[in-house]
């Protein structure tokens, strides 16, 4: 005979055991009819659910009926392959509490049977629902069942089949929870038992296909219910399955949730490990919004601003900023955010009280969301403030004298070097002053270094005064100073004579008096010039020319100006002494007036033109070509003018005495210098009346050259002095460019045709067509046209041919003393 040992824990009305410690409930039942069929003796052994496993898997019974089938078990046990009941789990709870789906199990205390297939589903059902659920493990579904009915545990889980059965005993009621279809089964330990496998699925075959049978009977006898099994099989699977489904897709979910919160917790912590190094770099990094207000600081913008992070986000940089600067850096911005430009600057911020000032080097990009657009500008600053004044120090110790501050040997020849090369493209001419202190070493010797730097100080403040802002003024060493000029004239002969007046004028400051700490000091200097030279030259050769032409000044007695160049040295040595004679003679009275015949058509005399003379002591008469320039330069002029005024006037009162010269008119050269001088006007008119010469005799002649100048106060000018009856005419016409607008609107009474037109009347045409013009002008404009040295009886003809009806020039009488038109007039 067969014993079975039999595994029975309390699972009513699916298994238990009776009053005769047999196997009963449903599954005892039907395990009892097939023993009995089978001749088998059944033994039950009385246990609780996880003993009962462990016993199974021990093979210390062989049997145990009510385990449902999942892959984990099926590792273990044996199963047979007819289900001997279908069941589904089901939550349990008292009245009133409101549980409807499995998230309401949130905070809930559920009890479980210890190791049964529900613990660990719900286990995972909680946890990938993130749900806080506490699991309380009970031995027995009983024990479940009074927990939660004296409020230990808000609910139970149990098969439906036992819950249904017991709940009423405990007040409890089914919640509408259900999980986990499951098909029951006896299991025996694995390999052991097929044959009392094979027999019980045989029974359950049978009986299972024939309504009415002891299965059927069976299962209404413990439940009262409609036989499960009418529900095809393929529902069942089917609702196993989609069970299953939705449990994928929930824990699908519930991992997107977890892989979510993850993400979230690796995002926090690597924000706040950005954070950290954000904070811990020595740049300013911060963000602005498309309204440029701080979105985001770290600690070194925080810092530069005093504030806390929550003062600053939200601001703009007028907050913190004067306003100037705040205006400069939205430009920036604006640039990055309206352009999408990366701005790369050197900025400048001021500090709201103005008291600070930074520069910092900033990059400045966009910030741009995934569709492209710019959301926000980031930016990153360094702080250059110190390193900017290092550099100044640097550059101030390495191109300047530390004494005077000015530029040292060193950036001396930087500049030189590219003057020289503007000069060698033909852009400017320049040149070098070559400064040397007289006596420098014995005042360091007598009165200490002290003193010496002192002197040093002050001379570089004059020097420094006498320069222009495009010069440059070095101290090389010592009591050596080099002045630089550029943007000189073209022309060497009046290049000389700038350098010749700035360098006089140095010498002249240099040589005042000095106050040395109360000491009254006299130092001179003697400087050397050296023009750029027109070929080749370097750097060197400028300097070594220009120290030569200082060794030439200190031999000439120092205190002096002297220029490397023999030709210029000896031209601006024998214009000084012009000049200085020029200046002496006018004093002296060493002037006279020689006069030139202006005659008509018939040759009867009609007036004279003044012209200057220069009676030198030693050289004779001086041609105004020679010395009208030279007293325009140095403003002679202004003196020698009048002086020339005030003799043509006393002229033509002589004239106006003799009545056969009264009507003679008489012509004087006024030069721009004298006629732009603000009190020309009042002068002539002064003149005038004082000796009383009349005023329709005296005719002025400007160039055509000098009209360039201040056009308007030129008329205001001649208007005012036609008013009182002095006329006007215009010398060399025809070589200037004034243009015939311009003619028209000068009061001129009178064109004087320039002598190279005259000259060349005969032999060239065009000068005869020009000629021809000029008499067509004056006569259109109703001026009188006067040519000017006729030297040939045909030059006269052919001029009168052409209507001409005034005559100048050697053909009637060379300029001489006023004797000579009066001797001239008796011949006529
Ligand atoms: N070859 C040649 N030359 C002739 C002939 N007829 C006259 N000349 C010269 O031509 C010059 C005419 O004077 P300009 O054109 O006003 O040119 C004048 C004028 O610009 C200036 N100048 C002369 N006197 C004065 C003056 O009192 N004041 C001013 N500001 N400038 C004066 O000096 C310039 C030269 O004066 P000068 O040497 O006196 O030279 C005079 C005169 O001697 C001729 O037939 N053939």
């Amino acid at each position: 005979e067969h014993e079975v040992r039999v595994g029975i824990y309390p699972n009513e009305p699916k298994l238990l055991l009776d009053q005769n410690s047999r196997p009963s409930g449903i599954l005892g039942d039907l395990l009892d009819e097939i023993a009995r069929r089978e001749g088998w003796t059944l033994a039950a052994v009385s246990c609780q659910w996880q003993q009962c496993l462990e016993l199974l898997q021990a093979g210390e019974i062989d049997l145990l009926p009510d385990v449902a089938y999942n892959e984990a078990r099926a590792q273990t046990l044996d199963f047979h392959k007819v289900p001997s009941l279908y069941s589904w789990s089901q939550l349990y709870s008292q009245p009133g509490v409101r549980l409807e789906s499995m998230l309401d199990l949130d905070g809930r205390s559920i009890a479980v049977l210890e190791g049964s297939v529900q613990q660990s589903y719900l286990r995972d059902l909680l946890d990938s629902f993130g749900l806080k659920g506490q699991l309380v493990s009970v031995s027995s579904l009983m024990q479940g069942f009074e927990l939660v009915q004296v409020g230990q545990a808000d609910v139970v889980v149990a098969n439906q089949r036992f819950g249904d059965f017991h709940a009423p005993r405990f007040d409890l009621i089914a919640t509408p929870i259900m999980f986990q279809p499951a098909q029951l089964f006896y299991a025996t330990s694995k390999g052991h038992n097929a044959e009392l496998l094979n027999a019980i699925d045989r029974h359950l075959q049978d009986w299972q296909n024939t309504p009415g049978s002891l299965y059927y009977q069976t299962l209404q006898r413990w439940g009262g219910e409609q036989p499960r099994l009418l529900i095809p099989q393929g529902v069942w699977w089917a609702l196993g399955s989609l069970s299953l489904l939705l449990l994928m897709a929930v824990s699908g979910a519930v991992l997107l949730r977890r892989q979510v919160a993850e993400k979230t917790r690796k995002l926090q912590s690597s924000e706040r490990r950005l954070n950290t190094i954000l904070d811990s770099v020595e740049a300013y990094i911060y963000i602005k919004d498309p309204d440029l207000r701080y979105q985001y600081a770290n600690r070194k913008v925080c810092e530069l601003f005093g504030q806390p992070r929550e003062q600053v986000i939200g601001k703009t940089d007028e907050y913190f900023f004067d306003i100037d600067t705040a205006a400069k850096l939205h430009e920036n911005d604006r640039r990055v955010l309206s352009l999408g430009e990366r701005v790369e600057a050197e900025e400048i911020n001021r500090s709201l009280d103005g008291d600070e000032e930074h520069a910092f080097i900033s990059i400045k990009l966009p910030l741009r969301n995934a569709q492209g657009q710019i959301y926000a500008l980031c930016g990153i600053s360094t702080d250059i403030t110190e390193h900017k004044r290092n550099l100044e120090k640097i550059n101030q110790l390495a191109f300047y004298d530390p004494l005077t501050g000015l530029p040292n040997r060193r950036l001396l020849l930087d500049r030189l070097q590219l003057a020289l090369a503007k000069h060698d493209r033909g852009l400017q001419q320049g040149a070098l002053l070559f400064i040397d202190l007289d006596n420098f070493k014995d005042l360091n010797d007598t009165l200490g270094h002290d003193m010496g730097d002192q002197l040093l100080l002050q001379a570089a403040a004059r020097l420094s005064q006498h320069v222009r802002s495009q010069d440059t003024l070095a101290r090389l060493g010592g009591d050596e100073f080099v002045v630089m000029l550029e943007g000189l004239s073209s022309d060497p002969m009046r290049t000389a004579r700038q350098v010749e007046v700035v360098g006089n004028k140095l010498v002249q400051a240099l040589a005042a008096p000095y106050d040395l700490k109360g000491h009254s000091h006299i130092s001179t200097a003697s400087i050397g010039v050296a023009l750029f030279p027109d070929g080749e030259c370097n750097v060197d050769d400028i300097l070594k020319r220009a120290d030569l032409a200082m060794y030439q000044a200190k031999a000439a007695g120092r205190n002096a100006l002297r220029f490397f160049d023999p030709n210029m040295q000896a031209e601006v040595s024998a214009r000084a002494r012009l000049e200085n004679d020029l200046r002496q003679s006018l004093g002296a009275g060493h002037f006279v007036l020689h006069y030139q015949p202006q005659v008509g058509a018939h040759g009867q005399l009609l007036g004279a033109e003044a012209l200057v003379r220069w009676q030198h002591p030693e050289r004779g008469l001086v041609s105004p070509g020679e010395f009208i320039p030279l007293a325009e330069s140095t403003g002679l002029i202004l003196p020698l003018g009048r002086w020339i005024l005030q003799a043509a006037c006393e002229q033509l009162v002589a004239w106006g005495g003799q009545p056969q010269m009264s009507h003679l008119s008489l012509a004087i050269n006024v030069s721009a210098r004298q006629f732009h001088h603000p009190d020309f006007v009042d002068e002539v008119l002064a003149i005038l009346a004082e000796t009383g010469a009349n005023p329709s005799r005296l005719e002025l002649e400007l160039t055509e050259s000098q009209l360039v100048e201040d056009v308007e106060g030129l008329i205001s000018k001649m208007l005012q002095l036609k008013a009182h009856g002095v006329r006007f005419s215009l010398d060399d016409f025809g070589t200037g460019y004034s243009s015939l607008n311009f003619l028209k609107r000068l009061p001129l009474n009178q064109l004087k045709i320039d002598q190279c037109f005259v000259r060349e009347l005969l032999d060239h045409p065009s000068d005869a067509a020009i000629v021809r013009t000029i008499l067509a002008l004056g006569s259109n404009l109703g001026l009188a046209v006067t040519a000017e040295g006729v030297e040939t009886q045909e030059q006269r003809d052919a001029l009168l041919r052409m209507g001409c009806q005034k005559f100048q020039g050697y053909l009637f009488a060379q300029p001489g003393p006023a004797e000579i038109l009066q001797h001239w007039h008796s011949m006529a």
